[in-house]
């Protein structure tokens, strides 16, 4: 359902000159799986999923969503993914029922479809209760739930969640983490980006941890414990951190010897 290969993204930043944000990626996801990025601020992860999205180009590499490619196919892609980030603009005057209507139009959906996709909607994310509430009076929880119908409701079969936890609180972080595993059940591909060493090993059925724009190891949870030969997670992620630190030092200071 998504593939990548080799993706490579450099910005031009006036004080950082030419920076490599991701550098050689490549994983695959499938439907029915919840995919992890783990990485720290400033890995990528935001890069990759844009660029998976279409906002972005990559300077390098490929990236297929359902077999279209996010250069050449963007109109494509677009059709076949919803995006729910942390930070989706929810407008004050308009109803939870409008606001998803609304994404539903723009998808040019037909009037009957769309109103029954709602119906389903509304009630496979329990968000019957707040239909007709506006924007401005609502809480954190039922803008993340219509942040999460307007990504859902042209039914995609790829959904990209990208740091979607970030900034609330722990019961309404578990309902979404709840309804990413609804969505693996249906059969969805599903793409998550945290920082959360907890939600990845709780979710996710494989991972990929970045750091500084590369993949340092990707597999499922077991696969990795028994890779690195550490049960506790947290500590696995550091020392694979601290190790790739380590190599780089190793690799400049070999660069500034020769040189
Ligand atoms: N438009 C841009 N121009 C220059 N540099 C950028 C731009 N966008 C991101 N970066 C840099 O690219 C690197 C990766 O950023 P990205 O947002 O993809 O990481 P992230 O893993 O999502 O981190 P975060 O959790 O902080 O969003 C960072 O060093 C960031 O400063």
């Amino acid at each position: 359902m998504i593939h990548v290969q080799h993706l490579t993204k450099t910005y031009e930043d006036l004080s950082r000159g030419s920076f490599v944000a991701v550098d050689r990626v490549s994983f695959s996801v499938r439907p029915g799986e919840i995919f992890g990025l783990l990485g720290a601020n400033g890995a990528g992860k935001t890069t990759v999923m844009r660029i998976l999205s279409t906002v972005l180009t990559p300077t390098h590499g490929i990236a297929t969503v359902a077999g279209f490619d996010v250069i050449r196919d963007a109109a494509e892609v677009r059709r076949n993914i919803g995006f729910v980030s942390n930070n989706t603009a929810i407008y004050d005057r308009m109803t939870a029922w409008e606001m998803v209507n609304y994404f539903g139009k723009l998808h040019g959906m037909p009037k009957a479809e769309l109103r029954d996709r709602l119906e389903t909607l509304f009630t496979q994310l329990r968000m019957n209760e707040f239909r007709d509430v506006p924007g401005s009076k609502m809480s954190t929880g039922m803008k993340q739930k219509v942040s999460i119908a307007r990504a859902m409701v042209h039914d995609p079969p790829v959904l990209i969640f990208d740091e979607a936890t970030l900034g609330l609180d722990v019961l309404v972080a578990r309902n979404l983490l709840s309804v990413v595993r609804t969505l693996r059940e249906s059969g969805k591909c599903l793409i998550f980006s945290t920082h959360i060493m907890s939600e990845v090993e709780r979710l996710c059925d494989r991972i990929a941890i970045m750091h500084r724009g590369r993949i340092l190891d990707s597999g499922t949870l077991v696969e990795l414990r028994s890779r690195h030969q550490e049960d506790d997670f947290e500590e696995l992620f550091f020392g694979l951190l601290s190790r790739h630190e380590e190599a780089e030092l190793d690799e400049m200071s070999m660069i500034g010897g020769v040189s």
